[in-house]
């Protein structure tokens, strides 16, 4: 169950927009696809979806080349939503799960499953256009994954969805991984990718700047983030040595550290120069690391 991408290139005219990509997305699991603005990240869903055809390269899945048009296998939350506004829900899902080969009656007691789930069968006989953004957001996941996927591409599945509807949505994606799934998504949001994604690819104008496992990418940065609260000025720690960044924060400051040991040295600076509150050494978070790997390029 891999997703294997070989080489994938996409010019659009002199812009090359993925450039000699190549990935192995290990399956059964949720796996995270991140950049920037315009790094490549739709262009790729589209190309592994069969939606856009490649300047170069290969990608299959489990040895094969992907047809979304012809495979009920694969599911896929576009970016721009596209649903039809003016259909009601449950129209609108018989016809896309009529498309990936289901009977209606097995549609209907799905959909019925999802609404409930999602907290909203009256939705059922409502038009698209009836819907707030993100209710039809939910309803365009549901026509994702009702007729049970193998592999999922998700395009930002959860821009626009107030916080409940994040966790309502995020749970629903981990189920639909412990039933076998394999999942690829897109996000912003790193906490979001960090809180579910085992493997990920950080991607930097059609590049990967960063690859593999979360816990091994956290590890590598070698960095840490150092949080102390201390009455007194924390100024001095500005130009400490082995303090690589400095922000000061309500009650004191957030440092970016080369190594651990810079903290026992910074805990020993400390004593005598007034009382510490918080002293707390923390792994970088994914935001450091996309900030660090990514930002760089905008300068
Ligand atoms: N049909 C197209 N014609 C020309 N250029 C395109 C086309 N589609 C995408 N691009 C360009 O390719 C690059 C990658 O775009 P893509 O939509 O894949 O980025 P993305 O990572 O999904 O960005 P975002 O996070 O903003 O959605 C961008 O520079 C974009 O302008």
């Amino acid at each position: 169950m891999t997703l294997l991408l070989e080489n994938v290139t996409k010019r659009f005219g002199e812009h090359t927009a993925v450039n000699n990509l190549s990935l192995e997305i290990p399956g059964k699991e949720i796996f995270g696809f991140l950049g920037g603005n315009g790094a490549g990240k739709t262009t790729t869903f589209r190309m592994i979806l069969g939606l856009l055809d490649k300047s170069a390269g290969n990608i299959s899945w489990n040895g094969e080349q992907i047809n979304y048009g012809k495979s009920n296998m694969i599911g896929y939350l576009p970016e721009e939503r596209g649903l039809y506004p003016k259909l009601k829900v449950k129209e609108q899902i018989i016809y896309l799960g009529r498309l990936r080969g289901m009977g209606k009656q097995e549609i209907v007691s799905e959909l019925e499953k999802w609404l409930e789930r999602f907290k909203v069968p009256e939705y059922m006989d409502k038009k698209v256009e009836e819907l707030s953004k993100g209710n039809q957001q939910k309803i365009q996941f549901i026509s994702a994954v009702i007729h049970k996927p193998k592999l999922l591409i998700l395009d930002e599945p959860f821009s626009g969805l107030d916080p409940v509807n994040v966790e309502m949505l995020k749970e629903a994606v981990l189920d639909v991984k412990d039933s076998g799934t394999s999942i690829v998504f897109s996000s912003h949001q790193m906490d979001h990718v960090e809180e579910m994604c085992e493997h990920l690819c950080i991607l930097q104008k059609g590049k990967p700047v960063v690859q593999g496992a979360l816990r091994e990418i956290k590890r590598s940065f070698g960095k840490k983030n150092l949080i102390v609260h201390a009455d007194g000025s924390l100024d001095f720690l500005k130009e400490f040595p082995g303090v690589v960044s400095y922000k000061k924060v309500m009650d004191g400051c957030k440092l970016q550290i080369k190594d651990e040991e810079v903290s026992q040295e910074i805990l020993q600076a400390l004593q005598g120069r007034g009382f510490i509150r918080k002293f707390e050494l923390e792994e970088p978070s994914l935001n450091d690391i996309f900030i660090e790997k990514v930002g760089a390029s905008y300068e």
